[in-house]
């Protein structure tokens, strides 16, 4: 199969890429971050999660982030939302798109929302029907698809069984996880292949974390099987809190990079998103993990 003309990059540094940071953010830090990425030409931006400040502290200001953004019409801002209390929040404040989350693991899916994968998708249902009666657009996102920090090994009917439950339920997107970033290439057309026997690959996306720096690789095989949305975070920001190890999603700028080269269109502004990063990781006092961005930063640095 020839690779896709065109991806969707769904920019998740503000809420994947910022969740696990022990010192507090400022909201206005996080406002300026979205802004400066919504100006980069992303077309989806997952901005804020709406989930207990008790288990995830650094999301306790989804609101005022929300409310502080300049939108910019076009563009999707998407949160997590777990339950009603969730969606009630986002609801308030002008969400576009609502992001269930689950796992195809049952170990994490404890773990990480305090319920197993059925009780998970009651929840989820309340939340996919109001939804639905706001006009909102649904993305399910399935944790553990690759591998499990917990249960380890995940079978692909795991995978099967998650992706079919979600879209009964009316998801317009669902995200394949590699929440712990181990997976390689081999992996990735099995999976990918199980979820499009389910879900129709328009709607399905990659979500690769690069904790063994394998996901470039893994984007690039689900090129080849077709998928064509992907989840990235400028400066390769995050982790999961309730997956010790695992670093941050793909860098966006490595992303954009790669699809530039491919002669992919994604619609976004390498060096608006270079500068972003750059922004974000002074902010945070360290490097930026994106080769790409250093890379063009040093290269602006040595022009100037
Ligand atoms: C799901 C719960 C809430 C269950 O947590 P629980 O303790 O079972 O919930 P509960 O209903 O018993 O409520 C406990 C307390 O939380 C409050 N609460 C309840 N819900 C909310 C809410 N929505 N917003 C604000 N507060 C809430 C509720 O009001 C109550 O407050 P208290 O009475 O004790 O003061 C909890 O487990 C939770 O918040 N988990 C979130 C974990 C999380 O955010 N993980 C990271 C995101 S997932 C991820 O990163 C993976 C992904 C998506 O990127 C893909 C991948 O890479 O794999």
């Amino acid at each position: 199969m020839s690779l896709p003309k065109k991806v969707k990059i769904v920019e998740v540094g503000p809420r994947d890429g910022l969740q696990n940071e022990k010192e507090t953010i400022s909201a206005e830090v996080k406002i300026e971050l979205v802004n400066r990425l919504s100006a980069a030409g992303f077309p989806n931006i997952e901005a804020a999660s709406f989930v207990s400040p008790k288990w995830v502290p650094q999301m306790a200001t989804g609101s005022e982030v929300m409310q502080g953004i300049t939108r910019k019409p076009g563009v999707v801002y998407s949160a997590l939302v777990p339950n009603m209390k969730g969606f009630e929040a986002a609801l308030a404040c002008g969400v576009d798109e609502v992001v269930i989350f689950g796992a195809a693991s049952e170990a994490f899916s404890q773990k990480n929302i305090n319920c197993s994968i059925a009780e998970s998708i009651e929840r989820f249902r309340e939340v996919a029907q109001a939804a639905k009666q706001h006009g909102k657009r649904l993305r399910a996102a399935v944790s553990c698809a690759f591998a499990c920090p917990y249960q380890g090994e995940v079978p692909l009917s795991a995978v099967a069984d998650v992706v079919r439950r979600l879209r009964d339920l009316g998801c317009d997107e669902i995200d394949i996880a590699d929440t712990i970033g181990v997976a390689t290439a081999n992996q990735v057309r099995p999976v990918m292949e199980t979820a499009i026997r389910e879900f129709h690959i328009e709607g399905l996306s990659g979500h690769f974390h690069d904790t063994y720096g394998q996901a470039l690789a893994n984007i690039y095989a689900s090129l080849e099987v077709g998928i064509s949305i992907y989840h990235s975070s400028v400066a390769g920001l995050g982790g999961c809190p309730y997956a010790k190890g695992a670093t941050g999603n793909v860098a966006t700028e490595d992303v954009l990079y790669m699809m530039k080269g491919l002669g992919i269109e994604t619609g976004v502004d390498l060096d608006a998103v270079s500068d972003a990063g750059q922004f974000i990781s002074r902010h945070l006092g360290r490097k930026s993990v994106s080769r790409v961005g250093n890379a063009l930063a040093a290269k602006r640095q040595q022009a100037a």
